[in-house]
């Protein structure tokens, strides 16, 4: 689907960095171009399907794609292999994963999704912004593990609910791996016995308080 002419706010270049200073974060000239693209896009198909609720590209940055600055700066703490095999299950409009390749860019990323409309969306996408190493994956996710593990890093957002999540994907993580949920409340002080949490992060979105947790398998934490 190509970029057509409308009556929807595309924002600028500028306009975009100038956002993201007053939403307390710096971008670099390759991030203001990499979510410009995202932006434009979103934008576009957003019109035609129902990839994210909010329409206009303010909210939607500051809303949806600030997560994914913060998510980076979370990522950047953890143990991790220096080039993890990353799955985003369930990436819907290639979030967090397409604009948090620009800012963690570290090992490979499988934005992965059933639905035929939405790969396509998140296809055209990845091929505007140039994103390195970061594959979709038009499966569901049940057959995609398998296919990836050992998978040293999973996350979603607004997927499963998550400790269905951590059942799904525990027999193909790598030893080592961690389990990121982005959630609304701050991680439970009682976890599934098999699961630990290894770190947890508040930040202030939009509206609220949002966290991370890092969950690792017990039995298999580095
Ligand atoms: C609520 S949306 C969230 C999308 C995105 N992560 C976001 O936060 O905007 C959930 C997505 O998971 C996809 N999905 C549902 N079941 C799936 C499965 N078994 N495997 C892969 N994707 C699935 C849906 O098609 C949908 O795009």
């Amino acid at each position: 689907m190509a970029a057509q002419k409308t009556s929807i706010a595309v924002p600028t270049p500028n306009q975009i960095a100038d956002a993201a200073v007053s939403l307390g974060r710096v971008l670099d000239g390759e991030q203001v171009l990499g979510l410009s693209r995202y932006l434009e896009l979103l934008l576009v198909w957003n019109q035609r399907m129902n990839l994210v609720g909010p329409q206009d590209w303010h909210t939607i940055l500051a809303d949806l794609i600030a997560d994914s600055w913060h998510l980076a700066d979370f990522l950047n703490s953890l143990n991790l292999p220096e080039a993890p095999c990353t799955v985003d299950l369930g990436a819907g409009a290639g979030l967090p994963g397409l604009p948090l390749r620009l800012f963690w860019p570290h090992g490979v990323y499988h934005l992965v999704e059933i639905r035929r409309k939405r790969t396509a969306f998140l296809l055209q996408v990845l091929s505007a912004m140039q994103l390195q190493r970061t594959f979709v994956r038009p499966q569901r996710a049940e057959q995609a593990l398998p296919a990836l593990a050992p998978v040293d890093l999973c996350l979603s957002r607004a997927f499963l609910p998550w400790p269905e999540l951590l059942k799904l994907v525990k027999p193909w993580l790598a030893r080592g791996a961690a389990v990121v949920i982005m959630a609304n409340e701050p991680v439970p002080s009682v976890m599934p016995p098999d699961w630990v949490a290894t770190g947890s992060h508040r930040y202030t979105g939009s509206d609220k308080d949002r966290y991370f947790w890092s969950l690792v398998p017990a039995n298999i934490s580095r």
